[in-house]
């Protein structure tokens, strides 16, 4: 089954519990959430506080997305704070392996994002460690962001590394059920949307077209 996670980048800040109520009852999987240094990338968001909050709030999975320089900073902050997947790009540490190993030491999920141009052998090391790849389709920073084609390839090509591994494949930027389709027939398990989902007239609607991806 994909497994559909709106991102809350896209959420309204001042009424987030209102936002999360209704991404439940919608029937979101997971909650994608943004975590943006303003070194990574040039946009600052949320810290592990933003995290704590939510899980008093939700038992929906929490998938934090660190954009973040030097993660392993602040690994044991959001695995505290109740993260259920800690998200690190590659391009973010020369200690990749170290910290994929820290966020397995707190019992957490595990997930390395690959930026647009970021070639996916770079992951090949550390398969065995990983729980999810993540895949930016949009250069990582903002929301609202158009779609980067090139994605697809990408997709296959990831596939072929991962083989047989039970790895979740998430795709993250641009996406909407058109989009969603194509991902998921090259083989993603998760699809983040925030825009496409928080700006639809029917957020719902844009849940449920997403979750039918699967049976087409
Ligand atoms: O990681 C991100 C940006 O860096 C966001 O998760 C992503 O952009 C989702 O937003 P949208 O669906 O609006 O593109
Ligand atoms: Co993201």
């Amino acid at each position: 089954m994909i497994k559909i996670a709106p991102s809350l980048l896209a959420a309204d800040i001042l009424n987030l519990a209102r936002d999360v109520k209704m991404l439940e009852e919608s029937g979101a999987h997971w909650l994608h959430i943004d975590v943006m240094d303003g070194m990574f990338v040039p946009n600052i968001t949320f810290g592990p506080q933003y995290v704590s909050a939510l899980r008093k709030i939700t038992n929906l999975v929490l998938d934090v997305h660190l954009m973040v320089e030097k993660p392993e900073r602040y690994i044991e902050d959001f695995c505290k704070a109740g993260a259920d997947y800690v998200t690190v790009h590659c391009e973010a540490t020369p200690h990749l392996d170290r910290t994929l190993q820290l966020i397995k030491f707190h019992g957490k999920k595990t997930g390395v994002a690959l930026n647009p141009a970021t070639d996916v052998r770079s992951i090949k090391y550390v398969l065995d460690k990983l729980d999810m790849v993540l895949l930016m389709s949009v250069n990582p920073g903002f929301g609202g962001q158009q779609f980067i084609e090139s994605t697809y390839d990408k997709l296959n090509e990831l596939k072929d590394l991962i083989g047989e591994r039970k790895i979740e494949i998430q795709v993250d930027g641009g996406v909407n059920d058109e989009i969603g389709t194509k991902l998921v027939a090259c083989g993603a398990t998760v699809l983040v949307a925030g825009s496409y989902i928080l700006n639809h007239t029917n957020p719902k609607k844009a849940i449920d077209l997403l979750k039918n991806i699967s049976k087409n």
